[in-house]
């Protein structure tokens, strides 16, 4: 009996080299152009060429504008026109799958790779981004490099790993309305604690899982590095089979009827065992905030601020008065009610269509709070296209919110400092001290919750909006 992380493994060792490590053969290498730059001249100033350029994929998503009417090299970042620069020349030069800034495929490389097909069920994809393990959410087994690794892996198209420990959440139960997979995974983020993965992969199981659309499952598998998760993914079933039915790089005829009778294998067989089993109770979730600088310092939208007293042993209650000073938050405060200057919508955890409706379902006749600065970024080129052809830009910019072209944006501060000093409730990943800017405070929630939050002008639960 196996699970399916021990399936897709054994599928792609090429050799054991013992001491634990095993060479693999990588399907995927995704590349974008803030970390992937160093590695396209690492291998240039070697003097060497690319294994496998049909199974490399560069993006320009990170350190491009956003900004509507951007150009080539438009960057808030210093070095961000030579990195763009000398991605597209090398993609170019040596003929790879290259997905430039005015590319309508474009978008955040953990969007677009699932949305072209280039991540597929039982395939190992791997990317110097520590969020590469979104494309778990169609059942890749897909981990973050460091750019010497990728460089290893561009030259050989291998690449040695142990392989992780098995950890297997089961997320129970039914999610109310106005639930999310962001509510699921900031709780399971918040019960396990922000180092409750390391060594592990995750699977993610269970009915309310079984139930998640896939990009719902990508929103989950997302956020597994938060908790120290490198690997995190959802085997296939046949929602991924149908989610992946005809997209680009799909396989096409008789070779897609053998892909899906291979992928419907892939399931983790009844009674496998994992090293560590995960409980997660959904029927009683409600939306989840995070207040503090850890995506594990995060509570239920109708809770208070805790006081360092109850978040836990010496060391998290150490965390949680820096935490606390930082946020300029006072112990017992209630969340919902917390002034907010900004709202951003955007990142590769959520701002796919789903993300977007969720939150235009919100925006809907309603206006953002005077004051409060709201952007939506969307995650992809396609995704911005599809939004737009059923009006949801119009709901957007009429409510109040900036609408960008696709990237990483505001996600993590890349120069300009936008969001500096402010409150920022955010459908990103990460809340760390300074992540959107200089004393930036950010609050991790759901798209409904942002959007909510972003009319009322301070954190608002989206179930409770008059
Ligand atoms: C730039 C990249 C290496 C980084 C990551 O690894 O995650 C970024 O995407 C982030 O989210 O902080
Ligand atoms: S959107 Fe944010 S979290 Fe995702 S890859 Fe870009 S910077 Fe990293």
């Amino acid at each position: 009996m196996r699970t399916f992380l021990d399936k897709v493994w054994d599928d792609h060792v090429v050799c054991r080299l013992g001491d634990g490590m095993d060479l693999l053969q990588v399907d995927r290498l995704v590349l974008h152009e803030l970390s992937g730059s160093q590695v396209v001249t690492a291998l240039r100033k070697a003097g060497r060429v690319p294994a496998s350029k049909q199974q490399v994929f560069t993006i320009i998503e990170h350190l491009i504008s956003t900004y509507p009417g951007r150009g080539p090299t438009d960057s808030a970042s210093k070095s961000g026109p030579v990195m763009i620069q000398a991605t597209r020349d090398a993609s170019r030069d040596w003929g790879l799958n290259f997905i430039d800034y005015d590319d309508p495929r474009q978008g955040i490389a953990h969007v677009v790779a699932p949305e072209r097909a280039i991540a597929f069920p039982g395939a190992t994809l791997v990317c110097c981004d520590s969020h590469t393990s979104t494309v778990g959410g169609v059942g890749a087994l897909a981990w973050g490099i460091g750019a010497s690794e990728a460089e290893h892996v561009l030259a050989t198209q291998a690449l040695a790993q142990s392989k992780p420990k098995s950890m297997r959440v089961n997320f129970n139960g039914k999610l109310a309305p106005g639930v999310t997979a962001k509510d699921m995974v900031l709780a399971l983020i918040g019960q396990v604690g922000a180092q409750g993965g390391i060594g592990y992969a995750a699977e993610y199981a269970g009915p309310a899982v079984a139930s998640l659309p896939i990009e719902g499952r990508m929103t989950l598998c997302n956020m597994s590095v938060e908790f120290s998760a490198k690997y995190g993914f959802v085997p296939p079933d046949e929602s991924t089979i149908e989610y992946l039915h005809g997209r680009e790089f799909a396989p096409k005829g008789e070779a897609w009827d053998r892909a899906a009778a291979y992928w419907r294998n892939l399931r983790t067989d009844e009674g496998a065992a994992f090293d560590l089993e995960v409980d997660v109770d959904c029927n009683a979730l409600v939306p989840q905030v995070t207040w503090g600088t850890s995506p594990q310092q995060v509570v239920a939208i109708d809770a208070r601020v805790p006081l360092p007293e109850d978040t836990g042993d010496t060391e998290a209650r150490a965390l949680a008065i820096k935490a606390l000073d930082y946020m300029q938050l006072a112990p017992g405060t209630p969340l919902a009610g917390i002034p907010i200057d900004v709202a951003y919508i955007g990142s590769c955890t959520n701002a796919r269509l789903s993300d977007l409706r969720a939150a235009a379902a919100v925006l809907k006749g309603r206006k953002v709070k005077p004051g409060v600065q709201a952007v939506c970024v969307p995650g992809s080129t396609t995704v911005k296209r599809d939004a737009e052809a059923e009006g949801l830009d119009r709901i957007f910019k009429d409510a109040g919110f900036e609408w960008h072209e696709s990237g990483c944006g505001f996600c993590s501060d890349i120069g300009e400092g936008r969001f500096a000093g402010r409150r920022v409730i955010s459908t990103t990943n990460r809340n760390f001290e300074g992540r959107q800017g200089p004393k930036a405070r950010t609050h991790l929630a759901s798209p409904a919750t942002v959007a909510a939050s972003a009319v009322a002008g301070c954190i608002a639960d989206a179930r409770r909006l008059a």
